[in-house]
């Protein structure tokens, strides 16, 4: 088992991109998230491995809870919404959130969410990469909404605890880590968000 924690502002798509991986659904409307948990299991070269995904609220007033349902994780995806500067700016915050919380050394992945919406796109294929890159994360554009991504985000992260499980942390080399991007989609857009 593997247990992994969705964090990031709130409405960047957690909850979709969590229930999108493990029921094919996508939630159309927003019901802020206090906590849930839900579990898949996905085959990781050969080994089944049952995901238990944390869905956190990206709410400031559910913040002192976050250290609950960071104990002892294994992987976490640090979400944000690439129609909105601001919810990536703030994944530096939620970086040391995770890093102040999580024992040992857990798998982090940069996720770019809602990339559908192509014409209000104003975080950077580029930015994403360069925040992941500098941080050690693995980094990924998805659509929840589409599904574009959304497994191989999980899968990566799987993969990943896998490899650390069994060479130990810091077996990892970030010089090769994982970058998906929408690699066409880098300029900003005229109505891009503030
Ligand atoms: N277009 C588009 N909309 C999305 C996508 N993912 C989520 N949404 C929408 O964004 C809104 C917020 O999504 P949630 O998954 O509830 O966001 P959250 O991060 O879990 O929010 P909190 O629980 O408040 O932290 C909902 O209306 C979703 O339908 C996506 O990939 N594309």
């Amino acid at each position: 088992m593997m247990k992994l924690t969705m964090v990031g502002d709130s409405f960047v798509g957690k909850t979709s991109l969590a229930l999108q991986f493990t029921q094919d659904f996508f939630p159309h409307d927003h019901k802020p998230t206090i906590t849930d948990i839900e579990t898949r299991v996905l085959n990781i070269e050969g080994q089944d491995v049952l995901f238990q995904i944390w869905d956190t609220a990206g709410q400031d007033k559910f913040r002192s809870l976050l250290p609950l349902y960071l104990r002892g994780v294994d992987g976490a995806l640090l979400v944000y919404d690439v129609t909105k500067q601001d919810s990536f700016k703030n994944i530096l915050t939620w970086i040391s959130e995770v890093r102040k919380a999580a024992s040992g050394n857990p798998v982090m992945a940069l996720v770019g969410n809602k990339t559908d919406l192509k014409d209000y796109k104003c975080v950077t294929t580029q930015d994403g990469e360069q925040l992941a890159s500098e941080q050690g994360m693995i980094f990924i554009e998805t659509s929840a909404k589409s599904g574009h991504n959304v497994h191989q985000a999980f899968f990566e992260v799987g993969k990943e605890v896998l490899k650390r499980t069994k060479n130990g942390p810091g077996s990892t080399d970030f010089t090769d880590h994982v970058k998906v991007g929408d690699k066409d989609k880098n300029k900003r857009q005229s109505g891009c968000c503030s």
